[in-house]
């Protein structure tokens, strides 16, 4: 049986990197043959596995440098039906390619901007003058790189290999333990693990909002690993806010913890409990 796996393409980036990782584990495991299926956006990644076009997709969440991966976050709200698998953390390290002679001639880097934003200290550093230009991907920022081009592009060293161009500068990530935290979703919940997600918005904004929903965890000794707020969209200062914590849904101080949050809360969602594999350099 094939299973087909959703990313960040075109081939390449660390998104595929990702996902070429839980296949391999996927294969172990079940025996499955996984089809990886680049798309052009971590919209369009997120939106194919919501239309049924793919069995799971395995986008980027959160990065230990520059933070959330916005329209992740986003989209996982509003399209409220994605279940978390698995969180995968990939260390990241990111290179320079070019086909330009030297650093001094690079007039241009492309590169997605999350890739651009770990690495703005180097930039700044070594390369002041030249104009960031964001793309939906790392390696899409490589098909503006022509032979003879003083353009650059922010990428993976794997990047470099596939599409054979030159790495002017390895590891410009400002900070060297850099990883990228990814999430494998699907359509239902497969598994139950160490982690578990959710999202909530508040009746109203007024004094003990938050308070009142971060209690019912505290209280009960759960850890929490994360807390993310996103606009809600609806008007300046509303806001969602993205939990992660420690436990699963199978546990009765958990189950608990979620039934009196659905009292102070005014939407919650659930995205699934998983556990969360670090994957080595390669
Ligand atoms: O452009 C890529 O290669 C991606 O997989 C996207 C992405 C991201 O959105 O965070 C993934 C990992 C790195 O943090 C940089 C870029």
């Amino acid at each position: 049986m094939t299973i087909s796996i959703a990313h960040l393409g075109p081939s390449g980036t660390y998104s595929e990197q990702a996902a070429v990782a839980y296949a391999n584990i996927l294969h172990q495991q079940t025996k499955q043959e996984p089809i990886l299926c680049p798309y052009p956006s971590i919209a369009k990644t997120l939106k194919a596995i919501a239309t049924h076009q793919v069995d799971l997709a395995v986008v980027p969440v959160e990065n230990s440098i520059e933070g959330s991966v916005a329209v992740t976050l986003d989209m996982l709200w509003q399209l409220d039906i994605l279940r978390i698998n698995l969180a995968l953390v990939l260390p990241i390290a990111h290179t320079l390619l070019s086909h330009a002679d030297s650093l001094a001639n690079i007039e241009t880097v492309y590169s997605h901007p999350q890739a651009l934003a770990q690495c703005q200290g180097w930039l700044e550093q070594f390369l002041p003058r030249v104009e960031l230009i964001p793309t939906n991907s790392t390696t899409e920022a490589l098909q503006k790189l022509g032979e003879g081009s003083n353009a650059g592009a922010v990428a993976s060293p794997r990047a470099a290999q596939l599409y054979n161009i030159p790495i002017l500068a390895s590891s410009i990530n400002d900070y060297a333990e850099n990883c990228t935290r990814f999430w494998v979703l699907a359509l239902s919940e497969s598994t139950i693990g160490s982690h578990t997600s959710l999202a909530f918005s508040t009746r109203a904004n007024i004094p003990g909002a938050l308070v009142q929903p971060l209690q019912v965890f505290a209280k009960r000794g759960i850890n929490l690993s994360r807390i993310e707020s996103r606009p809600s969209k609806r008007s300046l200062g509303d806001y969602l806010f993205f939990i992660d914590l420690e436990g699963n849904t199978t546990s009765p101080s958990v189950q608990a913890a979620i039934a009196e949050l659905a009292m102070h809360t005014e939407i919650l969602k659930i995205f699934g409990s998983y556990n969360v594999l670090s994957l080595t350099k390669n």
